[in-house]
């Protein structure tokens, strides 16, 4: 390596994700279209888009779990899918239907994530108290999970996530199934992690948690970014609901057929 050369700039100039060209075909049917889209390092990141847009393919992608068919994933400078076991180090997962080793209580599915990641095991054992009391699971810690609500599994999923204190979360529809004390709980963890550096990338189809929650948004429909910026940018003065609507259309301004009519 020459000496000469001036040092790699420094980390946190670094966006956390960078998508280029990101292209995914389940057969006939392309699911992401040439995605592109930046993440700022430390931003709170929301992903929407209607059923079937291409969220879930394009985080799965973004995350190592499902290899794109063009373009690439860099998160903080690192290769996604060059340099797995770097990018995959970086990242806490909530991801949209992975399966679980829920034969585990959920004690020892945060434990065992938190062994994966090679974390000591006192430190393992704090942590895993903290996240138990943090998403209220605490009286189901010793119950496999496989025996969780939807709401438990969501949960105990995102206690995984955060175990490790990754420099980047990827949340696919954390708040999906949870009740709205362990929401709001899980909501001030979430606001904490980036107020101290942490980026957050979350989809979501709550136009209102978004709004509230996220300083950056991207709206992607049929595999494609139909816009994307910060939230004020996107929205342009109307609600995101409004704003999303008018980008994504398909208001049917309708009261249902007439046979759902029952007087
Ligand atoms: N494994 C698969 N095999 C075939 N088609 C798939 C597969 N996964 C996704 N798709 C298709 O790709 C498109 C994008 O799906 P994706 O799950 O990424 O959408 P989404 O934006 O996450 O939707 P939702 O909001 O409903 O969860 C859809 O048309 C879906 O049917």
């Amino acid at each position: 390596m020459d000496s000469t050369l001036p040092p790699s700039p420094p980390a946190a100039t670094e966006p956390a994700l960078r998508l280029t060209g990101l292209v995914k075909r389940f057969g006939e049917k392309v699911a992401v279209d040439g995605i592109d889209l930046t993440v700022p390092a430390g931003s709170f990141y929301g992903l929407v888009g209607p059923n079937g847009a291409g969220k879930t393919t394009t985080l799965s992608m973004a995350t190592g779990l499902l290899r794109p068919d063009g373009g690439s994933a860099v998160l903080h400078g690192v290769d996604v899918w060059t340099d797995p076991v770097t990018a995959k180090a970086m990242i806490g997962n909530l991801a949209d239907g992975v399966r679980l080793f829920d034969r585990l209580t959920g004690e020892q599915l945060i434990t065992y994530t938190g062994m994966m990641f090679g974390l000591p095991r006192e430190e393992i054992t704090a942590r895993t108290a903290d996240l138990l009391a943090l998403m209220d699971l605490r009286e189901a810690a010793g119950t496999p999970v496989v025996d969780y609500s939807a709401g438990m599994t969501k949960k105990v999923s995102l206690a995984c996530a955060l175990v490790h204190a990754p420099r980047i979360l990827v949340l696919d529809e954390p708040f999906e199934s949870v009740d709205p004390v362990s929401a709001a709980n899980i909501e001030d963890v979430l606001r904490g992690y980036a107020g101290s550096g942490g980026t957050v990338i979350v989809s979501s189809h709550s136009m209102d948690l978004v709004q509230r929650m996220c300083d950056h948004v991207a709206v992607i429909a049929a595999g494609r970014v139909l816009a994307a910026g910060t939230v004020d940018e996107v929205r342009g003065g109307q609600t995101l609901q409004d704003r999303f609507v008018e980008l994504v259309g398909g208001r049917h301004h309708s009261e249902g057929p007439q046979w759902l009519r029952l007087s």
